[in-house]
């Protein structure tokens, strides 16, 4: 296996063209190791969804270069599996229906799939639920187990817990710190949340007020308990000069 990143993002920068031309990142580089599970955080609006909707191949850069597993991105590709905020699920069809819906081969084959990946989010004995009868956190690992059917070089998720209350959104990030464990994909989850980011994350990816870079990536294991308020005081220091501009703008 390849030592080299899974995801490599070199030297980006995008600009929009509109009106006037806005740069909501410049030159940002960020490395994920095969079967990392990484976090991102930043102040709003320093350009995570940008730098999402990159990886996935939904946009190019202006500048510089994106590759997963060695091979350029080059336009959207179900081997990223993405998973977004209030991902939506089928209401018609149950969980495993959902989970199916993904996956290929026969009828019976597929089914079995679906209930092995439900049980790997946690989900067993749901199976036969529609979304309407699940909690917002029930539902998200529903998603989650979902993605996981197209069977993902690398999981994207772009603030998927945000809409869950705090006890849910704690429950439902260690869940998929389990899920995580037991498959062994490389993961990066987008959060404004330092708490989330520094829970779930095995490294922490702080970015810059926009134009967005990476400010620093903050390796939660070596540094067992100030993590947090590492990670908290970077993103305190790049949200006060940000808000300092728009002041003075
Ligand atoms: N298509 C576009 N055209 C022009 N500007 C854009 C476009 N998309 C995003 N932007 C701008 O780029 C900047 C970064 O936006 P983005 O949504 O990536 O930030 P974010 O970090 O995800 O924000 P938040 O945390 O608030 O969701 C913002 O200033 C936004 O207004």
């Amino acid at each position: 296996m390849s030592q080299g990143p899974h995801l490599s993002i070199r030297d980006v920068t995008k600009t929009f063209h509109g009106d006037e031309p806005f740069t909501a990142l410049s030159g940002l580089s960020l490395d994920v190791r095969p079967g990392e599970l990484l976090t991102l955080v930043g102040p709003s609006g320093c350009g995570k969804s940008t730098l999402f909707a990159l990886i996935a191949g939904l946009t190019e850069p202006t500048r510089g270069e994106i590759r997963i597993g060695g091979a350029p991105v080059a336009g959207p590709a179900l081997d990223r599996g993405v998973v977004v905020q209030q991902y939506t699920l089928f209401p018609w069809r149950t969980a495993l229906g959902n989970v199916a819906f993904g996956l290929e081969g026969r009828p019976g084959a597929r089914r079995e799939r679906a209930r092995e990946l439900l049980s790997i989010v946690g989900m067993s004995g749901y199976e036969e639920c529609y979304p309407h009868e699940l909690s917002g956190g029930r539902r998200e690992l529903v998603a989650l187990a979902r993605s996981l059917a197209f069977e993902p070089g690398v999981l994207l998720l772009d603030e998927p817990f945000a809409g869950l209350d705090r006890g849910t959104r704690e429950w439902v990030g260690d869940e998929l710190v389990r899920v995580w464990e037991r498959t062994g994909r490389t993961v990066l989850l987008v959060t404004h949340d330092v708490e989330e980011a520094v829970r779930v994350g095995r490294r922490v990816a702080v970015m810059t007020s926009g134009p967005g870079r990476i400010r620093e990536v903050v390796d939660v294991c070596s540094r067992t308990g100030s993590a947090r308020r590492h990670v908290g005081r970077l993103l305190r220091e790049e949200i006060a000069p940000a808000r300092g501009r728009k002041v003075a703008a």
